[in-house]
């Protein structure tokens, strides 16, 4: 896990745009892993920025979203699949259908969560995972107490990431549905190389817990200690609770490694 602390939220941005452009560079048709929520959205514009400008495309390239929730109708604006193809997919060059995500309004749910699985190990697996992290630890929507080895699958959203996500739904927690479909840990530990994105004193416990405390499903997003290939970009804020802060600032050289570990 490579551990990198930054003072200004758009370095950050430019980093893990840096990390999908290499990815492109190297593999036009890469399988990338697309994030909602608001950690992202700074890498979405940068990278809708260089896309615009012709630094990259993502014309061959396809991509495939972590969760959705359940039963929201599919014009509602706060449905995932909605907030990535706003967000991200319709400003850059995706051919279409090149983005998919879980079926949320699905009749057979079971039924779909294997479909979804097949279609990400048919396309040869994520090759660039962009994630966030709740408040409360959880990658995608694994809540805690998930299993390490969970593929996608139905989960109850936890009181809490329900009033964290209020703010998208008129600040009524009672209109964020209760259910959703994830990628399972097990889902997200085949990416091949994971960068997550956390800003903020809000996510300071959950950063501390995913770099530096035991693993444990009470805290989902530590199982990624046991990933070959992570970045984790963290604003000061995000870092505040690290013990070992002072030595991810020295040891990084200025530049990510990307290779791994
Ligand atoms: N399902 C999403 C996650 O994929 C996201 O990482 C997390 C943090 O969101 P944000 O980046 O808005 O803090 O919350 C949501 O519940």
């Amino acid at each position: 896990m490579e551990v990198v602390i930054l003072d200004e939220p758009r370095q950050l941005a430019h980093v893990a745009a840096d990390a999908v452009a290499a990815q492109l560079a190297g593999t036009p048709d890469a399988t990338l892993g697309l994030a909602t929520g608001s950690s992202p959205l700074a890498v979405y514009d940068e990278l809708a920025a260089r896309c615009s400008r012709g630094e990259l495309s993502f014309a061959a390239a396809r991509g495939f979203t972590l969760d959705e929730y359940v039963g929201l109708p599919a014009d509602h604006p706060e449905r995932y699949r909605t907030v990535i193809d706003r967000d991200f997919v319709s400003r850059v060059d995706f051919a279409p259908g090149a983005v998919a995500g879980p079926d949320g309004l699905a009749r057979d749910i079971p039924a779909a969560c294997a479909a979804y699985e097949r279609s990400i190990s048919e396309a040869g697996g994520v090759d660039l995972q962009i994630l966030g992290i709740g408040s409360d630890g959880h990658i995608a929507f694994n809540e805690p107490g998930s299993s390490f080895a969970s593929r996608t699958r139905i989960k109850t959203l936890t009181r809490q990431t329900r009033v964290d996500n209020a703010r998208f739904f008129g600040d009524d927690v009672d209109a964020v549905p209760t259910h959703c479909l994830t990628q399972g840990l097990g889902t997200i530990m085949e990416a091949r190389h994971l960068v997550l994105l956390a800003t903020g004193q809000k996510k300071a416990e959950a950063v501390h817990q995913l770099v530096e405390g035991a693993v444990s499903a009470l805290w989902p997003g530590t199982i990624l200690q046991h990933h070959p290939h992570v970045t984790v970009l963290l604003d000061p804020a995000a870092a505040s609770r690290l013990q070992l802060a002072g030595y991810y600032r020295e040891t990084y050289a200025g530049k990510p490694r990307w290779q791994g570990i």
